[in-house]
């Protein structure tokens, strides 16, 4: 019998409405076989990193209960990803849809076309406060305590959006 493995991914959109990207996310990722979103963070705006002058992104994370093998969930992202529109022209270039596939298990995988952990989720805050939201007791694997590399990113400027639908409010108006 397979195992369900316990995954997360990292969604990412900065073009079109990206509220409504979130929301096709999950849902085709719920339509994959053996696969089922099994929690999610909160909605987080930042500004691009790695690039000026494109729009802020909207970010959050999935966790995922699947029978997938890593890579047979990758290339169905990949897949999502292309339905929805985003074209590959040029790297760090605005997308309607960005998945990335965090976390994998205990796995740590270096293959040609997938990395896991993903190579560059430990610098960056808009992954790893909403990873935080769902497991702050995370272990990253060869990387340590989620709450370490916290500590790292803290400089990095990030608001949490409050639910969709919610009435603005100094409560859930984060500085
Ligand atoms: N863990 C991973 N998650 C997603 N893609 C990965 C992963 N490891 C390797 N890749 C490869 O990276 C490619 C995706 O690159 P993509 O264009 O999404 O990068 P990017 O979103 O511009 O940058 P970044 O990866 O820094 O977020 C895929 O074709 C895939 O084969
Ligand atoms: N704030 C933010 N910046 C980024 C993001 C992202 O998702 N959010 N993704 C990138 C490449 O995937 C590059 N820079």
């Amino acid at each position: 019998m397979t195992q369900d493995t316990r995954a997360f991914i990292a969604f990412g959109a900065n073009l079109g409405d990206a509220v409504q990207a979130h929301t096709d996310a999950i849902r085709a990722i719920n339509a994959l076989p053996s696969t089922r979103v099994y929690a999610r963070s909160s909605l987080y705006r930042s500004a691009p990193v790695g690039v000026l002058g494109h729009p802020d992104y909207i970010n959050a994370v999935l966790e995922v209960r699947t029978e997938l093998a890593p890579h047979t969930l990758l290339d169905a992202l990949l897949a999502i990803e292309q339905h929805h529109g985003r074209t590959r022209s040029v790297t760090v270039s605005p997308r309607t849809m960005d998945l990335d596939l965090l976390l994998f298990g205990n796995a740590q995988i270096d293959s040609a076309t997938l990395k896991i952990p993903h190579p560059r989720m430990h610098m960056r805050a808009f992954v790893l406060l909403p990873l935080a939201e769902i497991d702050p007791a995370l272990e990253i694997p060869g990387l340590g305590p989620l709450s370490r590399l916290l500590d790292k990113v803290a400089d990095q400027v990030i608001h949490r959006l409050p639910p969709p639908g919610t009435t603005h409010t100094m409560e859930n108006a984060l500085p």
